[in-house]
């Protein structure tokens, strides 16, 4: 009888480790990306920012999680990319415009979920993305961006006779409004729809006294408490209407979908893209 001979073991899959750092370090979703990068197998932190004031400069990064890892928080830009592939930056868009230039200019890759950019500031940021890859979205979790498809379809499906109102809802702290996820749902059906969202966006009604545009789609913001962040689009017909709604109830979802964005970015060289691009959804 044959002897069989025991193929080799399969060789250990090495796990390249992809060193980030994390700007806004000290803020709610900062220490919810360094809890991330710690639990995680592939990802080191290698570098924390946050504003130069902030009382958060010169701690460990992981302080707040009761533990130690070496990396301080630093207001230093260049200091605190010094080691980097990938910056996650999270922050607001003055901050993140001071990261991103030195990010292209030190090579470093980025991840940006902060919103309430200008049209100015996103053209400055697709200019940056020539030199360095950078992924650019309001809203990192996978359930946002299936639902901005299903919104795609919605829109094509109900695209007359149908009044589309965005209604979000986020807590107190939050200082941009609409949110940046809510414009996002607004580009996205007014594309489908073959409008322009500059052309067709209602974000106040106070002293207007005409009936709706049934062109317009509409804009409303809720600020209250620890709500993490909810989304819910309204195709109003005659006799009945359409809910497509998202609740983020943790923020941690945020932070994996950034961490997949980090794995994407290792494949790229330059350019921008969006989590349609790291999920694939296109
Ligand atoms: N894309 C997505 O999936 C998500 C996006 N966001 C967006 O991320 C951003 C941050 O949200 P959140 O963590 O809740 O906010 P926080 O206010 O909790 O955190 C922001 C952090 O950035 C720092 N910061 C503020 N201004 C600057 C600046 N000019 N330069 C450098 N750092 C600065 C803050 O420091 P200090 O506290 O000292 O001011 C703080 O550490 C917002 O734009 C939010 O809309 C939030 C969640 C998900
Ligand atoms: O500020 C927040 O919290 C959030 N901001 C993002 C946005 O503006 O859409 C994403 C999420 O809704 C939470």
């Amino acid at each position: 009888m044959p002897m069989t001979v025991p193929s080799p073991p399969a060789a250990t899959p090495t796990t390249t480790t992809c060193r980030v750092a994390v700007a806004g370090a000290s803020g709610r979703m900062g220490r919810m990306l360094i809890e991330a990068i710690e639990a995680s197998a592939d990802c080191v932190l290698v570098g924390a920012l946050d504003i130069a004031g902030s009382p958060a400069i010169g701690a460990d990064a992981t302080a707040f999680l009761g533990r130690t890892c070496g990396v301080g928080i630093t207001a230093d830009i260049a200091a605190g990319l010094k080691n980097a592939q990938v910056l996650i930056d999270f922050t607001r868009p003055e901050g993140s415009m001071a990261h991103l230039a030195v990010c292209s200019r030190l090579g470093v890759k980025a991840v940006i979920g902060t919103t309430g950019f200008s049209a100015a500031q996103k053209a400055e940021l697709a200019a940056l993305a020539e030199r360095t890859a950078i992924v650019l979205a309001p809203n990192m979790s996978v359930g946002v961006n299936v639902t901005l498809g299903l919104l795609q379809m919605a829109a094509r499906a109900l695209a007359t006779g149908y009044d589309i109102e965005i209604v979000e809802a986020h807590h107190r702290h939050k200082v941009d409004a609409p949110s940046g996820t809510a414009l996002k749902m607004g580009e996205v059906i007014a594309q489908a729809l073959g409008r322009d969202l500059k052309d067709c966006a209602v974000y106040a009604r106070e002293g207007v006294r005409a009936e709706r545009d049934p062109s317009s789609i509409g804009f409303s913001s809720i600020r209250g408490g620890d709500l993490v962040g909810e989304h819910m689009v309204l195709f109003a017909g005659i006799g009945e209407r359409i809910e497509i709604t998202h609740k983020s109830s943790s923020r941690s979802t945020y932070a994996q979908g950034s961490l997949r964005a980090v794995r994407f970015l290792a494949g790229q060289g330059t350019g921008m893209f969006d989590m349609f691009d790291v999920l694939g959804l296109h």
